[in-house]
């Protein structure tokens, strides 16, 4: 599989678009982003002369992610969520669109800024089983974005001070407030980090000794003054492995396990693992792909709850991808709802769940199991079908095909579950594959009164002279006198997904 070149140069909807009321609280913008697979097309498929094809795995979206929210991105599998996430991150290169991160657009980046999103914008996998190389320590796996990054920047020969008056007396503790260039080796508190340090008269003269593996600290007479200095004694590995080992203590596990291999850890402390790693480099924003959907159900509120404490504490933003929509509940702030590529409703999570507006997302809702007993012997079935291909997407709106409010034009009367049959038989007509013979056999008004009992009027007849022109082996005939009376605007517009004032979408004609 190889992935299409990108083309910005024509798409709508670009960063010229965006208006400063738009971007006020938004640390992460999608505009009209593409992306594209293309499928086939290798040796192998030219030999059997097979065309390459287009896989429109994400095919025009427009969302915000605002600063300290948790967006939520759902949709049943293969509609694009992943794709979405990797490219936005810039791990796959776009066909289309842009994405601009604290404002600056991504996919314009030079070298330098680059790395510096790479360090500030960050993932975690779903499989906590194959996103962890076997053969590294978790310590290395949490510290090695921190080495590829040249992390921690200072010199480990950086020095603080404090100065002392004699006068204070000797033996005792004193603490030294730390430069910035030691946080990483302390933790701050409220950006400001003290080290205690012993001082002592020696034999000859004061001494200093500080309890910290990565610290050293010496002491020295001025004139009337005791002259106290702090200074990094490890090395940046040293200090790189302190500090996966504090960060592999902060997601639940111990300090002591850096030295463990992932197969020493069961799924959920994987996980916790691959959380670690994307925290090492502090930073503002995180994917979380599915980072709960392997583990078993006990352990995923443990690892929703740890999620959620660090999103306080480090003020991290969070794009969490889940198929799941019990997961994102309660952990997001808004939700997304992808179908085929595209999203077909946005909004703050209360309203997508106690009064979603697209009929795909109330089919998604309805398709969810529940919990109260008196809700569990229902059988769903809005959710008929499958998601058709990505390669060959529906024309109009995506989910029309499958879609239960799918409407009628304005001049014909007819229910909603007849006038899905005859959208069922547009599409074999138009497919060609309805079998002249078939209605030849029974005739077309005997056929369509068993396969479309509850037609009648008008629309019965125009089916009945659709399905002549089949027997007559016309079906292009067929299909057009099918298509003037039943063509739907769900099927010749594509449903407006620009997000409102408020970011909120639903993109159906229904609410137009
Ligand atoms: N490398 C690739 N080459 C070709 N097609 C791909 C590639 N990766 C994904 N696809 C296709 O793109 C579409 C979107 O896939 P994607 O993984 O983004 O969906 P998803 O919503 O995350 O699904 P899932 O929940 O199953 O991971 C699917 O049809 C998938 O088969």
């Amino acid at each position: 599989m190889t992935e299409t070149a990108p083309d910005n140069a024509d798409q709508p909807g670009s960063a010229t678009d965006r208006t400063a009321a738009d971007d006020a609280d938004a640390l992460l913008e999608v505009r009209s982003l593409r992306k594209h697979y293309q499928d086939g097309g290798g040796l192998l498929d030219r030999v059997l002369g097979r065309e390459a094809t287009s896989v429109k795995a994400v095919d025009g979206i427009d969302f915000d992610v605002r600063r300290g929210e948790t967006l939520g991105l759902v949709g049943e599998s293969g509609c694009g969520k992943s794709t979405t996430g990797e490219t936005l991150l810039r791990l796959r290169e776009a066909t289309g669109g842009t994405v601009a991160f604290d404002g600056e657009e991504v996919f314009d980046m030079d070298d330098e800024s680059i790395a510096s999103f790479r360090r500030r914008a960050q993932i975690v996998f779903q499989d906590p089983f194959s996103s962890l190389d076997p053969r590294m320590t978790v310590g290395a796996i949490v510290a090695e974005g921190m080495r590829i990054h040249g992390l921690p920047e200072s010199d480990p020969t950086v020095a603080t001070a404090a100065e002392l008056s004699v006068g204070d007396g000797i033996d005792r503790m004193v603490e030294v407030t730390v430069a910035d260039d030691l946080d990483r080796v302390i933790d701050a508190d409220d950006g400001v980090a003290r080290v205690p340090v012993s001082v002592r008269m020696g034999e000859k003269s004061p001494e200093a000794s500080v309890d910290h593996d990565l610290l050293g600290a010496t002491v020295e007479e001025r004139e009337a003054d005791l002259h106290v200095e702090v200074t990094v004694t490890g090395s940046k590995g040293e200090i790189r492995r302190a500090k996966a080992g504090r960060l592999l203590e902060r997601v639940g596990l111990s300090s002591d396990q850096v030295d463990r291999y992932p197969h020493e850890f069961s799924g959920g402390q994987r996980q916790r693992v691959g959380i670690a790693r994307a925290l090492a480099l502090d930073p503002e924003f995180i994917v979380l792909d599915e980072p709960v959907s392997a583990l078993d159900v006990s352990v995923q509120a443990q690892v929703l709850n740890l999620l959620d404490d660090l999103q306080e504490e480090f003020g991290l933003t969070y794009l969490f991808i889940a198929h799941d929509l019990s997961v994102v509940r309660h952990i997001c702030d808004r939700v997304a709802v992808m179908y085929l590529g595209k999203i077909a409703e946005l909004g703050p999570t209360d309203q997508i769940f106690e009064n979603p507006d697209h009929p795909y997302t109330k089919a998604l809702l309805e398709s969810v199991p529940r919990a109260e007993v008196a809700e569990q012997g229902r059988r769903v079935a809005t959710l008929a079908g499958d998601v058709p291909s990505p390669r060959n997407p529906p024309s109009g709106c995506r989910f029309r095909t499958r879609c239960p409010k799918v409407i009628p034009p304005e001049d014909i009367e007819i229910e909603q579950s007849t006038f899905r049959e005859v959208m069922n038989l547009r599409e074999t007509v138009e497919a060609g594959s309805l079998d002249p013979e078939a209605v030849q056999e029974v005739g077309a008004q005997r056929y369509r009164e068993e396969e479309l009992p509850a037609l009648d009027g008008e629309n019965a007849a125009v089916v009945d002279s659709a399905l002549e022109a089949v027997a007559d082996g016309d079906h292009a005939a067929a299909a057009a006198t099918l298509r003037e009376r039943f063509e739907t605007v769900c099927e010749t517009t594509e449903p407006d997904a620009t997000p409102d004032a408020s970011g909120d979408v639903v993109a159906c004609h229904l609410e137009d």
